[in-house]
């Protein structure tokens, strides 16, 4: 044969799933990608897939003019036992086309089985997965006990404040009744899968000073800048002892809470440049600050108070968002949801690692928020975590494993008939 080892590899694993392929590299074409992401033809390509495996009832629930959510439901024997639902989302986040190898939104599939797409790990890849794998098991002639939704939401890149956030505060969601959630994980570079339990609540903060204004050329106490540059000094202090931690190996990154300078604003300009010699009257500058679930919120208030944006010095502050702390799903033997995941995936031949934090933020927050235990899961392994980086790639091994993975863990879900 003229392929190469990889390509038979992949070949191997994909036999029979030629078609599911196909499925995830149309769906990568459409470029649902911010700023202004069109969920129009996503929508359609979602339900038409959903019509082809005969799964229904299906919803196209529209609640901000644009930004439709597709809710598919496998009813199971038992629909009065609390559901499971697998969420993903459909946006992407921008790309620069020409520092890739191959066009974001052309889901070329090089010969040994690597599909470059925007999307193709975050989070196109298990949307399709979710369904062909119930494909396959309608096929196979399983039959679900408990009920099981799909949901495919908009803007999780954008904080979900159109998607998430509005479905799960709607009747439609309350109807669900969804006991177990799995939602977006994340690649992992070696064999073992990874999942997440928690994740971090981000707060974004704007710190702005004021003070005396004066010539360039003056040193004087309490100019806007220097009351501002106090303010970094401290917090770049509070960075470090985090960030020492993880230097030190005491903590994971996820594990500590970080912050950093995300912009600066202050100073004058003329069409010909700054204003070099005028010490301005106003500078402010943003955070963005993700709090560890074990984080104490009270002595972090207290820090941005007296230290970060005091009074004292002129300053005052305000958060552009600020999550919630965030719960913990239950990874251990108290909880049946996690156990059957772990074995479910096992059958498969991969190991899942234990449960971890996550380091940015999901729509599981909206899940965890009113107490559904809900997994972040990706099954990638093996590959390089490219979520919003350039060349973002999946290979297509990887993607169908997954799909199996998914009908061992559908299975599982569906069929444990206790709680
Ligand atoms: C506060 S909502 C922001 C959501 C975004 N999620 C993915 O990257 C993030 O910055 O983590
Ligand atoms: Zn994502
Ligand atoms: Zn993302």
């Amino acid at each position: 044969s003229e392929e190469s080892g990889e390509a038979k590899s992949w070949m191997k694993t994909c036999e029979g799933l030629e078609p599911a392929i196909e499925n995830f590299r149309q769906y990568l074409r459409i470029p649902t990608v911010h700023p202004s992401p069109d969920y129009g033809p996503a929508l359609r390509f979602i339900l038409s897939l959903a019509g082809s495996i005969s799964l229904h009832p299906t919803r196209l629930v529209e609640m901000v003019p644009g930004k439709g959510i597709a809710l598919l439901t496998w009813e199971g024997s038992n629909p009065s036992l609390p559901s499971i639902l697998l969420n993903s989302h459909m946006d992407v986040v921008p790309v620069k086309k020409e520092e890739w190898k191959h066009d974001p939104f052309e889901a070329v599939m090089e010969e040994n089985g690597d599909i470059y797409a925007r999307g193709s790990q975050d989070t196109k890849c298990i949307g399709i997965q979710y369904l062909e794998a119930i494909r396959n098991l309608k096929s196979q002639g399983f039959k679900p006990l408990r009920t099981i939704h799909i949901s495919f939401v908009p803007d999780e890149e954008v904080g979900g404040g159109d998607g998430f956030a509005k479905l799960i505060s709607s009747a439609v969601f309350q109807s669900l009744n969804v006991g177990v959630a799995l939602d977006e994980g994340l690649a992992s570079e070696t064999e073992t899968y990874l999942v997440t339990n928690a994740e971090r609540s981000p707060w974004w903060l704007e710190i702005k000073a004021t003070g005396r204004p004066g010539h360039g050329s003056s040193l004087y106490a309490n100019s806007a800048l220097e009351n501002l540059m106090r303010s970094f000094e401290a917090i770049m202090m509070f960075r470090s002892s985090q960030f020492d931690r993880v230097k030190a190996g005491l903590s994971k990154e996820a594990e500590v809470t970080s912050i950093n300078p995300v912009y600066l604003k202050a100073g004058g300009s003329t069409p010909c440049g700054y204003v070099m010699n005028v010490q301005p009257s106003e500078a402010e500058a943003g955070f963005d600050i993700r709090v560890s679930p074990d984080a104490n919120t009270e002595v972090l208030e207290t820090l941005i108070q007296e230290q970060w944006a005091p009074q004292s010095r002129n300053m005052s502050y305000k958060f552009i968002g600020k999550a919630p702390k965030s719960g913990r799903t239950a990874a251990n033997e108290s909880s049946p949801w996690w156990g059957l995941l772990v074995d479910a995936v096992r059958r498969t031949g991969v190991v899942l690692n234990e449960a971890e934090t996550r380091k940015s933020t999901t729509d599981g927050r909206f899940l965890r928020n009113v107490g559904i235990a809900t997994y972040g899961f990706s099954p990638i392994s093996r590959t390089p975590n490219r979520q919003h980086s350039t060349n973002e790639f999946l290979n297509a091994q990887e993607f169908c494993k997954g799909i199996r993975v998914y009908e061992e863990i559908i299975k599982a879900y569906t069929s444990y008939s206790g709680l």
